[in-house]
């Protein structure tokens, strides 16, 4: 069994114990007082690579990355290091994140808020926007096609920017045909763990023109970015270099500035 599938047996079960719990119209009550999604769409569109933020404690790749007490706390600093929005893990098991990180995130920050977790259900989608997100993670390895067009089609009827992710060049044609508007080519293969950094250079030529590019995982720096930024990204999303260095605000600040360079060409400007 790859390492997603193991993820996904995972989910599926917590996933059953709250929908015992919680009852789908009530989160429906929920979603309802919540303000609109904020829309990232001309954030990501902006010059220059905008910078996504995550909040991430652990990971199957690397196990216990960092304490993360106050996930607020750390939202707060990206935020005013320039992050143009946080991502916020809320799986438990293996990253050890919860959907309480979510809200107490979203309770502080202005920007836009991902859920970044592994979406197999609608309810899922319901849970991110009764906790105020605004964009959640889909993952094509994850979904079958039909599963994937009605997740982004749901997501995006209840307010919710789908953050579509690919690793192969069949991923991103899937996600594209799927109507993906914000593609996420992750660098990390998730059935090996293996991170190849060439991965988006290798694939952002095959996402349909128009559609925002994200550049996820394994960017350990500005040097990254600047690559990236060259090779067409609009967006960069960056954990485990964030959580384990010593000051997340500056970190962040410095790859806005990287990415924000007037030589670089991201968007043919
Ligand atoms: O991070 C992992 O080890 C991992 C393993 C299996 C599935 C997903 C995983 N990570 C989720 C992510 O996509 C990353 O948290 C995100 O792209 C940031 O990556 P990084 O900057 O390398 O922490």
């Amino acid at each position: 069994m790859s390492v997603l599938e193991e993820i996904l047996d995972g989910v599926r079960a917590d996933l059953a114990g709250r929908q015992e719990q919680v009852p789908l119209s009530e989160l429906k009550a929920l979603t309802s007082k919540q303000p609109p999604a904020r829309d990232p769409l001309p954030l990501f569109r902006s010059p220059g690579v905008a910078v996504i933020a995550e909040v991430k404690r652990s990971s199957p790749s690397k196990g216990s990355l960092a304490e993360i007490s106050d996930p607020a706390a750390l939202a707060t600093d990206y935020e005013a290091g320039g992050a143009v929005a946080i991502s916020v893990l809320t799986e438990q098991r293996r990253f050890g994140g919860t959907l309480d990180d979510l809200r107490a995130v979203r309770n502080v920050v202005e920007v836009p808020v991902l859920r970044k977790d592994f979406i197999v259900s609608s309810y899922q989608l319901w849970e991110a926007r009764a906790c105020g997100a605004d964009l959640a993670l889909l993952i094509v390895a994850a979904l079958e096609q039909t599963a994937l067009v009605s997740l982004i089609e749901r997501a995006e009827s209840i307010g919710l920017t789908p953050l579509v992710e690919a690793h192969t060049a069949d991923e991103v044609k899937r996600a594209a045909d799927a109507g993906a508007r914000v593609i996420g080519i992750n660098a990390r293969n998730l059935k090996t763990l293996k991170v190849d950094t060439k991965t988006f250079h290798r694939l952002a030529p095959e996402v349909p023109d128009g559609v925002v590019r994200i550049a996820e995982s394994g960017v350990s720096g500005p040097h990254d970015v600047i690559e990236l930024a060259q090779a067409g990204a609009d967006a960069v999303l960056v954990g485990e270099s964030l959580v384990t260095g010593k000051d997340p605000r500056s970190a962040v600040a410095d790859l806005v500035a990287a990415g924000a360079h007037p030589a670089l060409n991201n968007r043919g400007q």
